[in-house]
């Protein structure tokens, strides 16, 4: 797609409820958003940390915090930098992605510090150089989080007919005391986290968790909420616009001493 066409479409894809709700409380929303935006890398460092509004989410074993951590032109900016420099996963291993995960397609990409690896939904994943946009990212999460990740699952759904399936990110590779970051860009999308409990063969009726993941929010799904929950985002039709998400995580098994057993 031409470049300018394709910046307009992720642009007007954005607008929506999220809109209003992000505007609130931020005064330093940055002119232009799809003109010639600001450096990123100023942007980003100007984010106040001290200014985010938190939701907290607790049930039994799960523990959410959700916020809109980029007012909507910077993450418009950074949604349109990943459409333009993300290279998704093309030929086998996509194809083998798509078959360990029959739920899952959407493209996926994976960066991160040299030598990782990660093995998600069966396979094993090899991380490419963080990309700038990444980068900056990463360090934003740091001073929001106080972890350094060293790793990020990039999912990109090109319209609401792609979704996620039903899992939990409890992989033996992640260090299990670090939340994943979870930071989503362009069409809003629902996501629910659903006990294991009350999957079949149901044990309990816990009530699932629901929520809409706007443009510009960070969800940090902290521990233990992947040992107990699991997470999917359900396809939807009527949601036309691109969406991508970016999962960071703290990997800690190296290339070459991943345990392939499960
Ligand atoms: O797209 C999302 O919001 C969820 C992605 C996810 O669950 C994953 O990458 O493990
Ligand atoms: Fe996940």
């Amino acid at each position: 797609m031409e470049k300018a066409a394709k910046r307009r479409r992720l642009c007007d894809g954005v607008s929506g409820p999220g809109e209003e709700r992000q505007s609130e409380g931020e005064a330093s929303e940055p002119k232009s958003p799809c003109g010639s935006p600001p450096a990123l890398s100023r942007v980003m460092s100007q984010i106040q940390i001290g200014d985010l509004h938190w939701n907290k989410i607790k049930r039994t074993n799960l523990d959410l915090d959700y916020t809109i951590l980029f007012p909507k032109s910077v993450a418009s900016s950074l949604l349109e930098a990943l459409e333009d420099q993300v290279e998704y996963f093309t030929g086998d291993l996509a194809r083998v992605r798509c078959l360990a995960m029959a739920q899952l397609t959407q493209k996926t990409a994976t960066y991160g510090d040299p030598g990782l690896t990660y093995k998600y939904s069966g396979v094993q994943t090899p991380a490419r150089p963080w990309l700038e946009p990444l980068q900056h990212i990463r360090d934003v999460l740091a001073r929001v989080t106080g972890h350094d990740y060293n790793f990020v699952l990039i999912n990109r759904y090109k319209d609401g007919n792609d979704k996620m399936g039903e899992h939990k990110d409890d992989e033996k590779e992640l260090d299990a005391k670090v939340p994943i970051a979870s930071l989503s860009l362009g069409q809003e999308r629902n996501f629910y986290f659903k006990h294991q409990d009350s999957r079949p063969p149901k044990k309990f009726n816990i009530e699932k968790v629901q929520m809409q993941l706007q443009h510009g929010s960070l969800l940090l799904m902290n521990p233990p909420t992947n040992q107990f929950w699991y997470h999917a985002l359900p396809p939807r039709k009527a949601s036309q616009g691109v969406r991508v998400n970016l999962t960071f995580r703290k990997v800690v098994a190296r290339l070459g001493k991943t345990d392939n057993s499960t």
